[in-house]
């Protein structure tokens, strides 16, 4: 076992090993909290069962993304003439696969390791599981079990699993999860895919291109249901355009394997048969086996934290819950954020600092609230940050919806032909600033920050009319949305 030994300024006796912060789970969200309480000078310890990183490096973004970025890419220069020809063909698949494994670390954390041990925070591998207040016992994986003790802090930064929906059947047919879907080392000739969330149209996106005949079985009336409606339905068009059979109301009611194949009874009665089965529909937390029940909590639970990240309901606010655990954003940027604010924070009252917890504080995750991006690599990308307007309407704020055509900006034009897009964005007419932009269409991601920042800076819309976009690119999409709002 790599690292465990005791380090920087953690006491040791014979049967319990004491740390000012213990972290429970390294992936993206839990490495960055022990790197901060490390700066604050906190000794620190991270209990990792699986692989340094988590989801996202090997089951989840890495993977996924590497598959996407070809396809997306390809798509991309099938629009541009005198190239168009050059992408006509299909994708070499086991080099997108080649390709995939490497942005995986072939599954090997030996990199994060040694990046761990170079900010001086402990690792010990193995399950660990809170035992009361501030203790914590690892198994190992030599079945040994090791006790820690935390002077300041336990933070837990477990992360989430994929959720299956109980039908008959699913035990027998080897289900993929997003696991499966961002891994797999063969093509499935059939591929049903269950959900008509980020996870579904982004692996639909993927495998369709790289040779499945895909067929989304969705219980809504569109795709990307949380997001703005043109952004579903741009994802629906291309999907089908690329051979994606939508099925849309319908969801699977029972599953079975016959032979090689799977059998799905669908929830209008007839039958499908597919190679394999993909269940994108959503996740759930791992926090069942992970003591919560010795500190009052519930196992299986999602963990409720206010704005530091102290789970609620627990004396003396030693515990902590960051990243997907706590249910507030389901990505590694918006998790990320939130560990380096937990991780200042628990610094600061570990040393009796003063805690800045007004909104925008050092010590506050107000963007969990108002300003959280997501980008979906899909075609064509969708990129949003803050409201939508459905969320809008719910509010009490006086918001008003200015739209614009993508396809009319100059930028749209250079960077491909038949460019179809949309752009969204809500202004509070109180407050004059920006409380929510959507931005559908190719290359869109690396447009979202702009957005991000106006939102997070609350910058008057009478200021953002004097930061000019470059022509011609794809940005002189804000001085048309802020032409359409003054009319
Ligand atoms: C297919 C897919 C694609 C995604 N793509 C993106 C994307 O492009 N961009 C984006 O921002 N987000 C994306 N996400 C979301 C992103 O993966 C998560 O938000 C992120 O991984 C959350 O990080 P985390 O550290 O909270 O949890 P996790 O990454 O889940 O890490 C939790 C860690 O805790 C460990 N652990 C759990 N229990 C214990 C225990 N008892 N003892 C010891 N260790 C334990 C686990 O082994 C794991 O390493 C995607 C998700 C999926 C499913
Ligand atoms: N690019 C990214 O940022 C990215 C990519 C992938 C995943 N993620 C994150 O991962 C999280 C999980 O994604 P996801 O797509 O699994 O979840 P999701 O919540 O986005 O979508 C779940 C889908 O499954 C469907 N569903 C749920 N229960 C069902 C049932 N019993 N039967 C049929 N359908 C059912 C829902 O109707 C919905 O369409 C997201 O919250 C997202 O933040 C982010």
């Amino acid at each position: 076992m790599r690292n465990e030994t005791v380090r920087n300024t953690a006491v040791t006796n014979e049967t319990t090993r004491t740390y000012d912060v213990i972290v429970i789970g390294g992936g993206p969200v839990g490495e960055n909290v022990a790197e901060r309480t490390r700066a604050a000078g906190l000794s620190t310890v991270i209990v990792e069962r699986e692989l340094l990183g988590g989801e996202c490096s090997f089951w989840a973004c890495d993977p996924s993304k590497a598959l996407l970025r070809p396809v997306v890419a390809r798509a991309d220069a099938s629009r541009v003439p005198g190239l168009d020809p050059a992408v006509a063909g299909p994708l070499d698949v086991e080099r997108v696969f080649a390709h995939r494994d490497r942005m995986s670390s072939y599954w090997k954390d030996e990199d994060q390791a040694d990046w761990l041990n170079s900010v001086s925070v402990d690792l010990l591998r193995g399950h660990g599981r809170l035992t009361g207040p501030r203790q914590v016992a690892v198994q190992t994986p030599d079945g040994d079990t090791i006790t820690l003790a935390a002077r300041h802090a336990v933070a837990l930064s477990t992360g989430t699993r994929a959720a299956l929906p109980p039908i008959p059947g699913l035990d027998t047919v080897h289900p993929w999860t997003s696991r499966e879907a961002t891994t797999a080392r063969k093509v499935p000739g059939r591929l049903t895919v269950v959900g008509g969330g980020v996870v579904a149209v982004e692996m639909a996106t993927a495998w369709q291109a790289l040779g499945s005949q895909v067929t989304m079985l969705v219980l809504e009336n569109g795709l990307l249901e949380r997001m703005e409606p043109f952004a579903g339905e741009l994802v629906t068009d291309a999907l089908r355009e690329a051979g994606v059979d939508i099925r849309f109301d319908t969801t699977a009611t029972s599953v079975h394997r016959d032979g090689g194949e799977v059998r799905i009874t669908l929830s209008d009665g007839t039958q499908l048969a597919a190679d394999e089965i993909l269940f994108a529909t959503g996740r759930t937390p791992q926090t069942r086996d992970i003591g919560l029940q010795t500190v009052g909590l519930t196992p299986g639970d999602w963990l409720n934290v206010d704005d530091t990240f102290q789970v609620t309901g627990i004396d003396d606010g030693w515990l902590y819950a960051v990243g997907d655990v706590n249910r507030r954003a389901l990505m590694t940027h918006q998790g990320k954020y939130q560990a380096r604010i937990a991780g200042t924070v628990i610094g600061a009252r570990a040393k009796e600092e003063p805690v800045h917890d007004a909104p925008w504080g050092t010590h506050v995750a107000t963007a969990d609230h108002t300003a959280v991006p997501q980008v979906v690599f899909t075609i064509p990308e969708i990129a949003s940050v803050g409201l939508t307007s459905r969320e809008a309407e719910r509010s009490e704020r006086r918001i008003e919806v200015v739209d614009y055509d993508l396809a009319q900006v100059a930028g749209a034009h250079q960077y491909g032909k038949d460019y179809r897009g949309r752009a969204r964005m809500l202004v509070d007419t109180d407050r004059n600033t920006v409380v929510g932009v959507t931005f559908a269409g190719p290359g869109v991601s690396e447009l979202v920050h702009s957005a991000t920042i106006a939102i997070a800076g609350e910058v008057p819309l009478d200021r953002l009319w004097h930061a000019v976009p470059a022509f011609p690119t794809l940005g002189e999409v804000w001085l048309r949305l802020l032409e359409t709002h003054r009319g």
